[in-house]
């Protein structure tokens, strides 16, 4: 990491009443980064955007964004800040034209960015229709055209891909990469570590208000060490298989054996599988996906 955070928080908690929505988080942001909020429902994902949104104050610790406290509301912060919130509510009778200039006039943006912006979403063509038309994508990408405005350094996107078919996330997930591509910092929350890879630089997995990991997808991989799943097909009967199959693998489905091996034993145990000829008739490697990293810290979690 390179120059001052544009996000830091230190020891951060929030309470509501009795619920500890956030507890001791300690996390950062630096410019040009990618950031993952991962967790369930209520793990306190949208309460850390707007702690650092300034929209809430910390019960305790601190938070620092673009080397400000966002609780002083300095305009001149806020205005390098764009949010995309869960749910956006547009007026369903003004055009996203009209919309964006609106959002625009309170950003004190010129009118002339509103037209590039609606084609960077790809909404160009639909500009002049009314929202109320709008298929749920469209409202989203106009969400995202709304906290693009003034090229923000710092963009938050709460659970920007929920309701998105696969190829508007892809399309949406381009567009990130795009803006921190071009330097800005953007920190997303989602309940799927699945869509992240290529996208996060990192990952900070939340579980009721605590961060079980934070690191890269490949540093968390390397922490977790999930064991790879390893499928083989005998070419006759289970009972004649080599020996050595039969004795490290699972019987399964009449004609295979389902192994387990560490990342540093797999090239070991394919060798072996190719030294038994034609004994053996295929062989499926599956690698732990990122449901099955989440699922491991969120178990790990419990067990603290
Ligand atoms: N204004 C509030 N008053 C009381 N409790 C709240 C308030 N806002 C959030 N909470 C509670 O704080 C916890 C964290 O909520 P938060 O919305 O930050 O989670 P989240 O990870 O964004 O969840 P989701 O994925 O459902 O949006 C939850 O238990 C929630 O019920």
């Amino acid at each position: 990491m390179t120059g001052s955070p544009i996000v830091a928080l230190h020891g951060v908690a929030k309470r509501y009443g009795t619920v500890e929505a956030v507890r001791d988080v300690s996390l950062s942001a630096a410019a040009g980064e990618c950031v993952a909020l991962v967790g369930h429902n209520g793990a306190g994902k949208t309460t850390l955007m707007k702690l650092m949104l300034g929209l809430l104050h910390p019960t305790r610790g601190s938070v620092r964004v673009l080397g400000s406290d966002p609780d002083a509301g300095a305009f001149a912060v806020r205005r390098r800040i764009g949010f995309l919130p869960e749910t956006i509510a547009f007026n369903p009778a003004l055009t996203a034209t009209e919309m964006l200039r609106f959002y625009a006039r309170l950003k004190r943006e010129p009118m002339r960015v509103v037209a590039p912006l609606l084609d960077r979403v790809g909404l160009a063509a639909a500009a002049d229709r009314r929202i109320g038309t709008y298929s749920k994508g469209m409202r989203q990408r106009l969400g995202l055209a709304q906290a693009l405005l003034g090229e923000p350094a710092l963009l938050l996107l709460d659970e920007p891909t929920t309701g998105l078919d696969p190829a508007l996330r892809g399309q949406l997930y381009g567009l990130i990469r795009d803006l921190v591509r071009g330097g800005a910092t953007v920190l997303i929350s989602t309940h799927a570590l699945g869509e992240l890879e290529g996208v996060a630089d990192r990952v900070v997995i939340l579980d009721r208000g605590v961060v079980l990991a934070d690191g890269s997808l490949g540093a968390l991989r390397r922490l977790a060490r999930l064991p790879i799943r390893v499928r083989v097909k005998v070419a006759g009967a289970q009972a004649e298989a080599p020996a050595w199959l039969r004795e490290s693998g699972e019987a399964f489905n009449g004609h295979h054996f389902d192994l387990t091996c560490t990342p540093a034993g797999k090239m070991a145990l394919l060798r072996r599988a190719v030294e038994s000829g034609a004994a053996i008739d295929d062989i499926e490697v599956a690698e732990p996906t990122l449901d099955d990293l989440y699922a491991h810290f969120l178990r790990a979690g419990d067990a603290r």
